[in-house]
């Protein structure tokens, strides 16, 4: 299985536990790698045959916008089962960090790895 990437997408979101965190919009950092064969990009060297990260950015740009969680593991999770949906991958890791949320690191957060289980 190859590899279609997307590495540090910096985007800002309502995200946390405390009320401070309710009140504010901040930093997030998402890394995703997805399964895809890219043997037929690869070939025809035809956009319409690949995983296309622009659109998969794209997606989990707007899911971010709206999204309102409090904690960073359903965040990641909705962003996996997002693409899972409508990028029709079987396979997806998706890291999702807060860089500002612990004094003296330079981030924390969760990976998560899932497959497509139907269709
Ligand atoms: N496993 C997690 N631990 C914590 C989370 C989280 O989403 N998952 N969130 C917080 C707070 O919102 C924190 O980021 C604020 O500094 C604490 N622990």
């Amino acid at each position: 299985m190859d590899i279609v990437y997307i590495r540090d997408l910096r985007l800002d979101a309502v995200i946390g536990i405390y009320d401070w965190e309710r009140r504010i919009q901040q930093q997030i950092n998402v890394n995703i790698e997805m399964g895809w064969d890219n043997r037929n990009a690869a070939q025809s060297d035809d956009i319409k045959d690949t995983l296309n990260y622009k659109e998969a950015a794209k997606l989990v740009k707007d899911l971010v916008d709206k999204s309102e969680f409090q904690l960073v593991e359903a965040l990641a999770e909705h962003i996996a089962e997002l693409l899972l949906d409508k990028m029709n991958i079987p396979w997806i890791k998706v890291s999702l960090g807060k860089p500002m949320a612990v004094t003296d690191s330079a981030e924390v957060g969760v990976i998560i790895e899932r497959t497509r289980t139907t269709g």
